[in-house]
């Protein structure tokens, strides 16, 4: 499945969902191009997670559409979903999204084994993505034994091992302080130009949201301002 370039990889159109009596989207809208980096800012509330969570296919809308390549989401069987999100996507939290029982080296291979790879390969793969977000020497170690910063790398190279189309991110540098924040976004944003992913990224902080190569704001549940696509 070829998508052209300046085609939008990834479209929102006219979302809606609510929360019980809570309207989390009210026609939301927007495209992600493939490759390139957005940042979703917005108040506290203003429904970006919830669009994030649509746009992965984890959350199905009330009405409108999410279409990848082409495909809508919604028209999909959970288990053609859940392939989608193993193959084409990768995903980096805020917290709490490695598996403590493995180590990190074996967090980073996961991947790549429910995708079918031998373990050798994978192991071999998640050692060279270690490296690259420079966190090689914490291969053996399991997630409760690392700094917040590092565990955070490993989840972008987890993120990353399968060579997604998008990256979603979900405030990846919340836990950590803005030294640490800034290396996490640096290796995150130079690991998606290194394979040519695209990046969706929910921030509430500015300095975070400048390492994009766009901004779309959310507010009451819908993208009010938003660069054209080009
Ligand atoms: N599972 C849920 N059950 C009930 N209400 C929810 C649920 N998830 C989100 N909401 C509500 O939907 C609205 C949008 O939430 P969402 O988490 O998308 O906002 P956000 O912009 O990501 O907020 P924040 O920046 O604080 O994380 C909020 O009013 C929130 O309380």
């Amino acid at each position: 499945m070829t998508t052209p370039l300046n085609d939008p990889l990834l479209i929102a159109e006219d979302l809606h969902l609510s929360f019980g009596p809570t309207r989390a989207l009210d026609s939301a809208s927007l495209r992600v191009r493939a490759g390139e980096v957005l940042a979703l800012m917005g108040p506290s509330g203003s429904g970006k997670s919830t669009l994030l969570h649509c746009l992965a296919g984890i959350l199905i809308p009330e009405s409108g559409r999410v279409l990848f390549a082409g495909r809508d989401l919604s028209a999909m069987s959970d288990a053609e979903r859940s392939a989608l999100r193993r193959t084409e996507f990768g995903f980096v939290f805020q917290f709490g999204q490695l598996v403590p029982e493995l180590t990190c080296l074996e967090n980073v291979a996961l991947p790549l084994r429910l995708a079918g790879t031998g373990r050798r390969e994978a192991q071999r793969h998640a050692a060279e993505w270690l490296e690259r977000l420079e966190v090689a020497d914490v291969a053996r170690k399991r997630p409760g034994q690392v700094s917040g910063g590092q565990g955070q790398r490993v989840a972008v190279a987890r993120a990353l091992v399968t060579r997604p189309k998008v990256v979603f991110a979900d405030e990846p540098t919340g836990a950590l302080d803005s030294l640490n924040g800034e290396k996490v976004m640096q290796l995150l944003v130079s690991a998606a130009r290194h394979t040519g992913a695209a990046v969706v990224l929910v921030t509430h902080e500015t300095r975070v949201a400048a390492y994009s190569d766009r901004e779309a704001v959310v507010r009451d549940g819908r993208v009010r301002e938003q660069e054209p696509v080009r």
